[in-house]
């Protein structure tokens, strides 16, 4: 076990840049919700950078790029609800693992750590994406970032999942990829472990100082 772990009783992860590469159907979605107006496709590449504030700031940030201004509400809900039936067509066409995810969860798991997923991701898509690998049931409690009022970087959902699974936080661990994911770690109490490999807007996450950092989860087992 990795030495972060010492004193651990509960392990929250992200799922976008940390357990899975979503980024190429992400970008499928948001690529024919601006064809859909007319507009141009923006591609993976910049999406890869608009990922980690849920699919309504996404789609926002797609907009304004497109645009050169930011988008009136209506417009903003017309395409966000475009990408949500393009998404949710296709989910997990070109998704991946990334390597070591596996291992890592199967190996806390069988630790008997309590795991939960808490990303800033319609909740919708959790199962789907988690069931396409078959890892649904390593979860205890999975949130997206429209299951409470407030998403990271705000605490509220890891407070929520510690006490749910009445972990007090201070032997809670937050996973992930992005400065959101290491605020809401820090800011709940929890450490925090940071994965170099996911999104966080084009910068490294170790600028956000995070208790430790793996280069494959793993590490952790
Ligand atoms: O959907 C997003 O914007 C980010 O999702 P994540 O919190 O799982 O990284
Ligand atoms: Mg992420």
């Amino acid at each position: 076990m990795h030495p972060l772990l010492a004193d651990i009783r509960l392990v929250a992860f992200d799922l976008d840049g940390t357990l899975v590469d979503s980024v190429p159907d992400l970008a499928a979605a948001v690529d024919a919700a601006l064809r859909d107006q007319g507009l141009a496709a923006p591609g993976e590449a910049r999406v890869r950078d608009w990922v980690g504030n849920g699919s309504r700031v996404l789609m926002e940030r797609a907009l304004h790029d497109a645009v050169g201004q930011s988008p009136s509400d209506a417009r903003l809900e017309a395409v966000h609800a475009a990408f949500l039936v393009h998404y949710g067509r296709a989910p997990c066409e070109r998704t991946r693992l990334y390597p070591g995810v596996r291992p890592a969860l199967d190996g806390l798991r069988d630790a008997g750590l309590p795991l939960v997923l808490v990303t800033n991701k319609p909740a919708a898509f959790i199962a789907p994406i988690l069931e396409r690998f078959g890892l649904a049931a390593h979860f205890a409690l999975c949130l997206g970032g429209d299951s409470l009022p407030r998403r990271k970087p705000d605490p509220l959902p890891l407070i929520h999942a510690a006490s749910r699974l009445a972990v007090a936080p201070r032997h809670g661990l937050m996973v992930g990829d992005s400065r959101h994911d290491i605020a809401a770690g820090r800011a709940a109490g929890f450490r925090t472990l940071a994965v170099p490999y996911g999104y966080n807007h084009g910068e490294p996450v170790s600028l956000s100082r995070p208790d430790g950092t793996v280069e494959s989860l793993a590490e952790l087992v």
